[in-house]
């Protein structure tokens, strides 16, 4: 499938999806999450392989789905750091139950440093050390440009060598305008949710493009008046620029 070839929608219409698979289908937030972290997850051990992976967190949606990923992460053996946005309480009721769940098996967790990252931290130093960044500060709720210490987060992601592998969308794009805020997230990839964002479509941010599957059923589509084909029939993430399962 190519990223022009599918219907791609703006966080509007992303957000009445949303609102559509909890109130009209009764398909729950953290069931959403769990499809979408899991996803992430495997997305990153099937392109990176990565021993030690940073997971940076925000407290919301998209924050919730980086520590599922955290979680399936480290079932699968691999090291993994979580870096908290802001403190443990102010994460949403959805997200807070994940964390809780990382907290129970082990995982660390951090919060980010407050003054910001100094220039030396920025540079790769001081946040713990990774062989892959997962990037889900924010996502289709974006206001303006990203703000201390989410902005602090997002320069020590783009100071480091390791890949970035974005949820939704690289934090600090604009998923419907596509503008790049100051400072944006450069991506490896992205793994976007249910359907492509306008936003996405062409920005070198972005990285590769991937899309997964969160369990929307067609009926929530055709409500809408959006045709998307079957873009799951053979796998639940595929890939924007190829068509195929994501390798
Ligand atoms: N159907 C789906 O696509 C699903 C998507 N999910 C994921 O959830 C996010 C959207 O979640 P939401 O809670 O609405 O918000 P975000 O996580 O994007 O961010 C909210 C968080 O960010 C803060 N914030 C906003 N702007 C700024 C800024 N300029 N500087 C600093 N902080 C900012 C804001 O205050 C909030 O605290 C979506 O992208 C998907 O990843 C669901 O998991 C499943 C369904
Ligand atoms: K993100």
């Amino acid at each position: 499938m190519s990223g022009s070839a599918c219907p791609a929608v703006t966080a509007e219409q992303m957000r009445e999806v949303d609102r559509a698979m909890v109130e009209d289908f009764h398909i729950e937030l953290g069931q959403m999450m769990e499809n979408a972290g899991r996803s992430l997850a495997e997305l990153a051990v099937n392109t990176f392989d990565p021993v030690r992976v940073v997971v940076l967190a925000g407290p919301g949606g998209n924050g919730g789905g980086g520590l599922v990923a955290a979680r399936h992460l480290a079932n699968r053996g691999r090291d993994v750091h979580v870096v908290l946005a802001k403190p443990a309480d102010h994460l949403g009721e959805v997200p807070a139950h994940q964390l809780d769940i990382l907290a129970r098996i082990g995982v660390p967790i951090g919060t980010a440093p407050d003054p910001p990252l100094r220039a030396a931290e920025v540079r790769g130093e001081g946040l713990g050390e990774g062989d892959l960044i997962v990037d889900t500060l924010i996502g289709y709720s974006l206001v303006g440009s990203p703000a201390e210490p989410v902005a602090g987060l997002v320069r020590w992601a783009n100071g480091h060598a390791a890949p970035v592998l974005s949820l939704d969308t690289p934090s600090g794009l604009d998923v419907t305008t596509g503008v790049a805020a100051n400072p944006c997230v450069r991506a490896a990839a992205t793994l976007t949710l249910a359907l492509p964002k306008v936003g996405l479509l062409g920005s070198p941010e972005v990285g590769r493009l991937y899309l997964a599957d969160i369990s929307v059923p067609p009926l929530v589509y055709e409500r809408m008046g959006i045709e998307i084909g079957n873009p799951f029939g053979e796998h639940p993430i595929v890939s924007l620029d190829c068509g195929g399962p994501a390798s």
